[in-house]
């Protein structure tokens, strides 16, 4: 195999792992056990290892890491090689360069300094000179799941086109109805013709599904149909359908390629760009929030409503949102938000009411699930992939505001609830999707002919590429409260930050009546710039962690799913702990630089946006560790672990909403002194 991992590759050179042993196959090539997959710990190459759920990780000079995927030849050795057809192709026979160069990678982090590690790289896409199937061997299947989603068609006819015209590939078989289509007779035959026209329609040809996922039924039915190449679109569930049917594969030692293309309107779904039918979502939710700011805007303090998808991720409000400028609140699921007293989301209608005489409020449906539960009290109910099940919170919050403002008898107000979401996830996909689409199909044809598998294709940065499963199913994409994106969207809508209720709260009792003279607006403004630079929290979580890796404590001031929380921890754990008394104490971990520091059996870890400055939070570890010193007497992990709820105390005095509000030891002491001596 044309390989990255020769160590003497032009561009990039290879150290051997740190831990090899004389078991290696090489020293460059490496699979690591971690499930970021981002670090450097690695382990030797050999098949008991990569019999397990292992990962393959490259380590370069500067801090370069290849998260490469796997290849036929990891498992299946001296397969024969082909000629890419596409040299003999006259449409491609004009390209300079036509194949990818074999080292070619893409950076995950363009933005660096001049000594930042060059960091995580993917696998670029692209034609390979040589394939590892003859055309016609190929027996290739497409299958969709999930939830709809615009330019599935085009993905299917691109696939089948793509595999046609640039492979002479003829057999490609569509999967009826998602995962459980495999297991039914039904299959249908694509061909150019065939799928021709698909594109202009919204939904999928195949049909879709979700739940009914059985690894080894797909499997067997793979095998009893002599496919060998599954191209599988869907959304996050899907992937990792997907990466268990890879790994079911490769434990089977078939020369069978699991190629997973990225579906969702949502957007969620980590490492690449954007996912397809994304654009074509923000544009058709345009012609709802038109409608609710024509709606309102013709009467007497008209509000428009309209819910949009997005059940864990903002993305699609947030960038409709933006686009629009009728909107003067977006609410989503990544930024908490509440109705009641100063600051809160009636008083804000209210305020632009009076200004506007109308107003348009967009509401992801994710967002304030948790308050929907405190006054519903519903059952958690679930989808059959176990996707939990929301609450309508565009009909929740329309009556909460009817009920509020008839309620308080001050202000009638006139009120219409859009909910387009179905729609908007059932058309078709716009011209930009449309050539997007193109070339996720053609970028999985490309590395499914070149004998890659076990990956999902996207756009990093702009170039496409093979990205391992694992990368993108460990976690979520979700807007980033403390981003500019979202500080855009503040200043593009003036609402209100929502954050640090409690604080705001406190601060307007003291300060505001209900009439505001200049001055006090003057004061008001203060308040809201409090308000912001909380907004900029810097401290995302703190992990006390004992040397077997065993967390003690986390406290998080972001919201995590308890899920999210593990996989973050076991990531952080291992990445931190593998590192020698010599290395630095801050490293670089998903969108988070972790600042950690030992003391005896103890690690403290704390989490922190990009820009934070490393050297005042190891001064605020260090800080931490001298207050509970001073109460426990050499704190120990015993005494965390006996007195867990002190040491939240400490914190909660120390930081609020990822602040540091509290350096002085007595002041951060003096409440649970205080507490001891009653008890
Ligand atoms: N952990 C998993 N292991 C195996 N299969 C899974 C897993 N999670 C989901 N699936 C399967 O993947 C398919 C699609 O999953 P799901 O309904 O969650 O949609 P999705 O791909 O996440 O798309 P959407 O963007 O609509 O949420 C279902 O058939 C489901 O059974
Ligand atoms: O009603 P369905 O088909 O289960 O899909 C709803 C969900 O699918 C999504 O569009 C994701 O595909 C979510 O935004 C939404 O919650
Ligand atoms: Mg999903």
């Amino acid at each position: 195999m044309d390989s990255v991992y020769a160590s003497s590759s032009a561009n990039i050179s290879l150290k051997p792992p740190r831990n090899s042993d004389s078991n290696s196959f090489s020293g460059s090539r490496n699979w690591v056990t971690s499930s970021s997959g981002s670090g450097h710990k690695v382990g030797s190459f050999s098949r008991s290892l990569m019999e397990n759920k292992l990962h393959k990780v490259v380590v370069g000079d500067a801090g370069y890491v290849l998260e490469d995927v796997p290849h036929f030849s990891d498992y299946i050795p001296h397969l024969p090689t082909y000629q890419n057809p596409l040299q003999d192709n006259p449409a491609y026979s004009v390209v300079k360069q036509y194949f990818v160069n074999v080292d070619d990678t893409v950076a995950q982090k363009i933005v660096v300094h001049n000594n930042s590690p060059r960091g995580t790289h993917f696998r670029r896409a692209g034609p390979r000179q040589k394939v590892y199937f003859e055309s016609d061997d190929v027996h290739a299947c497409i299958v969709t799941c999930g939830g709809l989603c615009p330019g599935l068609n085009t993905v299917i006819r691109e696939i089948v086109c793509g595999l046609h015209h640039m492979y002479g590939v003829k057999k490609v078989l569509g999967i009826d109805g998602g995962y459980r289509g495999f297991y039914s007779r039904n299959t249908i035959s694509l061909t150019p013709k065939s799928v021709n026209d698909i594109h202009k329609r919204g939904g999928t040809i195949l049909g879709t599904s979700r739940g009914g996922h059985n690894t080894s039924k797909i499997v067997d039915s793979i095998q009893d149909r002599g496919i060998n190449q599954v191209y599988i679109i869907g959304g996050d569930g899907t992937q990792k359908g997907a990466s268990v049917i890879y790994e079911e594969i490769k434990r089977r030692g078939l020369k069978v390629v699991v190629a997973g293309i990225p579906k969702t309107i949502d957007n969620d779904i980590p490492v690449i760009d954007r996912s397809f039918g994304f654009d074509t979502g923000v544009e058709e939710a345009q012609r709802a929030i038109n409608a609710a700011h024509v709606e309102s805007e013709s009467v007497e303090n008209g509000i428009g409503v309209v819910k949009l998808m997005g059940r864990y991720s903002g993305f699609i409000a947030m960038y409709a949102t933006l686009a629009s400028r009728d909107v003067d609140c977006c609410l989503i699921p990544e930024s908490p938000f509440y109705l009641e007293g100063p600051g809160g989301l009636f008083e804000y209608i209210e305020k632009r009411l009076n200004e506007n005489g109308h107003m348009v409020i967009v509401i992801a449906e994710g967002a304030g699930q948790e308050l929907l539960s405190e006054s519903m009290h519903s059952m958690a109910k679930q989808d059959a992939s176990g996707n939990k099940l929301l609450q309508d919170v565009g009909l929740w919050i329309s009556q909460k505001i009817k009920d509020h403002f008839s309620k308080r008898n001050k202000m009638t107000i006139n009120l219409k609830y859009i909910d387009p979401t179905y729609m908007i996830r059932a058309v078709r996909s716009n011209a930009s999707d449309n050539v997007y689409c193109t070339l996720l199909a053609q970028s999985a044809v490309h590395g499914a002919m070149a004998g890659y598998t076990g990956f999902t294709v996207g756009p990093v940065n702009g170039r496409h590429s093979y990205i391992p499963f694992h990368r993108i199913i460990e976690q979520q994409n979700k807007v980033v409260i403390t981003d500019r994106m979202w500080a855009r969207l503040l200043s593009s809508t003036n609402q209100p930050s929502f954050l640090c209720a409690k604080d705001v709260i406190e601060d307007k009792k003291e300060e505001l009546p209900s009439q505001l003279s200049d001055h006090q607006n003057g004061l008001k403004d203060n308040l809201v710039k409090k308000e912001i630079s909380y907004a900029l929290m810097g401290i995302r979580f703190i992990l006390m962690v004992n040397k077997q890796g065993q967390t003690r404590l986390a406290q998080y001031y972001e919201y995590l799913t308890l899920e999210e929380r593990r996989a973050l921890e076991a990531e952080i754990v291992r990445k931190c702990l593998a590192r020698t008394e010599q290395q630095c104490s801050f490293v670089e971990h998903r969108n988070y630089k972790i600042v950690y520091r030992r003391y005896a059996s103890l690690f403290f870890l704390v989490g922190v946006d990009n820009d934070e400055n490393e050297l005042a939070i190891l001064e605020f570890i260090h800080l931490l560790v001298e207050t509970m010193d001073r109460h426990f007497g050499n704190v120990c992990e015993l005494d965390i672990m006996f007195h867990l709820e002190k040491a939240h105390f400490m914190l909660e005095e120390m930081v609020m909403n990822g602040c540091i509000v509290e350096t002085s030891k007595s002041s951060i002491l003096a409440p649970i002194q205080l507490m001891d001596k009653m008890s």
